[in-house]
């Protein structure tokens, strides 16, 4: 089965499909290997709509194409898979509606008892974070980097998040961090690509 490594896009949250798709082809052509869609704010019609593109971007790309939370979605748009956190569908339920084929993924904070506890459950993939402070999400939990180090024999490959950015995704890549999902540091702003290239280049 095809695991998540590398440059791990996530979606800014917006109802600007335009710019959505302009921005995230962007990503895809500087390198990222996983998309997710990540939107918490458009209504269902326009999350349905914007999946389904993207999906399509992503697999034209042959990257992977995750949906967060939203199991349903996921199904409509026939993504790889689900990303769920602690307030979202428990791991077992993602894996009997999406199937053996699926990618799980789980968040596991800054608690590597709750990923062995995910790994354990059928997660494919966890991920740690925050690594560094993030204003996309500034009230999640402080992650330390030493986790990467202490969770090499977990099985799965193993995602930071939070706050990354082209100048201290190195420290996470030498930490052991075998993926970096990224949502400002790669989307805020013109460069999307290059930046996107630069984070790509770290897993090379
Ligand atoms: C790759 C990745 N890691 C962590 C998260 C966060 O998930 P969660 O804790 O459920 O928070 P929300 O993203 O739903 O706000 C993620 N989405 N992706
Ligand atoms: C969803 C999520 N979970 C922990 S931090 C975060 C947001 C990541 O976004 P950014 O890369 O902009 O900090
Ligand atoms: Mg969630």
């Amino acid at each position: 089965m095809p695991n998540v490594s590398g440059l791990y896009a996530i979606t800014p949250d917006t109802d600007n499909s335009e710019q959505l798709i302009e921005q995230v082809s962007a990503a895809l052509d500087g390198g990222a290997r996983v998309l997710q869609y990540r939107n918490k704010g458009s209504d269902t019609v326009r999350r349905l709509w914007q999946a389904n593109i993207l999906a399509s971007l992503a697999r034209s790309r042959h990257a992977l194409f995750i949906v967060n939370d939203d199991i349903e979605l996921a199904q409509a748009v026939k993504a790889d898979g689900v990303h769920v956190g602690r307030d979202d569908a428990a791991i077992a339920a993602a894996r009997a509606a999406l199937g053996p084929a699926a990618l799980i993924g789980a968040s596991c904070y800054n608690d590597i008892a709750l990923a062995r506890a995910a790994v354990a459950a059928g997660a494919n993939y966890v991920a740690f974070g925050a690594v560094f402070p993030s204003a996309t999400k500034p009230q999640a939990v402080a992650a330390p980097l030493a986790l990467f180090a202490q969770s090499i024999d977990l099985g799965v490959p193993r995602v930071a998040i939070g706050g990354i950015t082209t100048a201290n995704a190195g420290q996470v890549v030498a930490a052991g961090a075998d993926a970096i999902a990224v949502i400002g540091g790669l989307f805020d702003g013109d460069g999307i690509a290059e930046r996107a290239a630069t984070l790509a280049a770290l897993f090379d």
